[in-house]
């Protein structure tokens, strides 16, 4: 029989409770993202994947539990920590009189990228801003400044990749090519934790998954897209 493989675990949940002003949004998460798989969180509007993210990047305290990185507990002001975590939250932050390229330029340097020349040449091509390199970010669409934080996301060196709902705002094409780089990212041993209302990217992307909610629990991935469909959850 084969032996079944064990792969490390980079993140790890151990009953997480999260919320705001001590009460808790949902029910306590355990869950672990190991090197090469991607876990997913479903649940509706305001039922807590967001804050239950921003609790495994070290943002918020969780109300009780713990959260680790690769067995340290998290902490985001450990430039450790920073240097292994890539986060695409829902949250545009720019610089506003620095170019797309000399944001992602920006990233990749501050991340210790050294000659990231080809590596923004070819996210600039993947997130279709060739032609939008030089323009600043107030002159782009939401659905281009969206891609520019994925690409941002992504210009810098990682072990985890954290998601929050990436395909907001993107076309079909883009949200159809980022699912296949998600698995990409995966075939490269990247650890994938996202939170999304979108039953391909899930479908795509996602190993194992979480519905959040009062009680909060694993699933299938395949029981998981069943219940992103209307009137489900
Ligand atoms: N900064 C905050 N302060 C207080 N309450 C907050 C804050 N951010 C979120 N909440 C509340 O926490 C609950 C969970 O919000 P959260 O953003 O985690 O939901 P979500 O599952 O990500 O939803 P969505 O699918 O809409 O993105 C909501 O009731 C929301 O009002």
């Amino acid at each position: 029989m084969a032996k079944k493989s064990s792969r490390p675990a980079v993140l790890r949940a151990e009953r997480l409770t999260v919320g705001w002003d001590g009460r808790p949004v949902c029910g306590a998460a355990t869950f672990s993202v190991p090197a090469g798989r991607a876990v997913a969180l479903v649940g509706p509007n305001g039922s807590g994947k967001s804050t239950i993210l921003r609790a495994a990047l070290g943002l918020l305290e969780p109300l009780s539990g713990t959260v680790s990185l690769l067995g340290r507990p998290v902490d985001e002001r450990e430039a450790s920590f920073r240097a292994q975590v890539a986060a695409v939250l829902d949250d545009d932050a720019w610089f506003p009189a620095l170019t797309v390229a000399e944001h992602l330029y920006l990233v990749a340097r501050g991340h210790g990228v050294g000659d990231a020349d080809d590596e923004v040449e070819a996210l600039l091509d993947e997130f279709g801003l060739t032609g939008h390199a030089n323009a600043l970010p107030n002159t782009l669409s939401s659905g281009q400044r969206r891609r520019l934080l994925l690409a941002a996301g992504l210009v810098r060196p990682r072990s985890l990749l954290v998601l929050d709902e990436p395909e907001q705002r993107l076309d079909s094409d883009m949200r159809h090519r980022l699912a296949e780089r998600l698995v990409a990212e995966k075939d490269a041993g990247g650890a994938v934790l996202i939170a999304t209302h979108d039953p391909e990217m899930l479908a795509t992307v996602a190993d194992a998954a979480l519905i959040v909610a009062d009680q909060t629990r694993k699933v299938t991935v395949d029981e998981a897209v069943d219940a992103l469909r209307p009137g489900v959850l």
